[in-house]
């Protein structure tokens, strides 16, 4: 055997106790002539409670990584281990399922629904899935006041700061207590300060709530929380 079967085969191993686990991933994307590798052969272990920071440039494959660790793009080969799941094992039908029960994504624009209250957008998701009980309000609140927003449950995200609205993000994506949560350029809309604070408040969560966090951003200056940081240079991580 190998080095490299021998860390798969403890990679996958390890796959088994939760958290996220990426195995020699590779994602091509376009077809011919115009073919490129987004993702080039990429291994990736976050542990429950772990933040990991991926820093790269503009199309190294940050948001590549992310489509794929998240059960949004499927990859050309090798797997994706998500809590006790194998999600490149799916059907699509079962990954929408997983993804929405073990991942939750923080998005660089936070994709607010403006005619609802912060308190509502958190609320949302499980009332659609028709799982809006009484748990379920209070762990919007104690979110909310995780995050540091409870004087704006009733606000509208018009009435909202950008840092306001990157924390309503946070706190929506995690009310269903996934095992996974990526956070994507949490700080573009955000100064220096906030952004640190932005960044301070994933990692607390993170370690808190014991979720495999991965961030990407281009922000280097930024990476001082993370656990651990990797970068990300045409598709491959180092
Ligand atoms: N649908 C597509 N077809 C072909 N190539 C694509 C497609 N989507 C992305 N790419 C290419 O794949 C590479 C990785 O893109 P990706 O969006 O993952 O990078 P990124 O690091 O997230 O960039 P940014 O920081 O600008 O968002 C880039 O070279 C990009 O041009």
């Amino acid at each position: 055997m190998t080095t490299s079967a021998t860390d798969h085969r403890a990679a996958a191993d390890a796959a088994g106790s939760g958290g996220l686990r990426l195995l020699d991933v590779t994602l091509t994307l376009g077809d011919g002539d115009t073919a490129v590798t987004a993702l080039d052969h990429v291994d990736l272990t976050v542990a429950p409670g772990e933040f990991v920071a991926v820093v790269g440039p503009s199309g190294s494959g940050k948001s590549s990584l992310l489509a794929v660790a998240g059960g949004l793009q499927r990859p050309t080969s090798g797997t994706v281990h998500i809590a006790d799941t194998e999600l490149t094992a799916l059907s699509d039908k079962e990954r929408t399922a997983a993804r929405r029960r073990h991942i939750g994504f923080v998005f660089q624009q936070s994709n607010l629904l403006a005619s609802l209250t912060v308190r509502e957008q958190l609320l949302l998701p499980l009332h659609i899935d028709g799982r809006l009980d009484a748990a379920t309000r209070a762990r919007a609140d104690e979110l909310i006041e995780a995050v540091g927003l409870t004087h704006r449950t009733g606000s509208r995200p018009h009435q909202l700061s950008g840092g306001e609205r990157q924390r309503t993000g946070l706190a929506r994506a995690l009310m269903t207590s996934p095992a996974v949560l990526l956070v994507d350029e949490p700080t573009s809309a955000l100064d220096r300060v906030r952004s640190a604070e932005a960044v301070r408040l994933i990692a607390e969560q993170t370690h808190e709530r014991g979720t495999a966090t991965v961030m990407v951003t281009h922000d280097t200056a930024i990476m001082d929380a993370a656990d651990r940081v990797y970068e990300m240079v045409d598709g491959r991580l180092s």
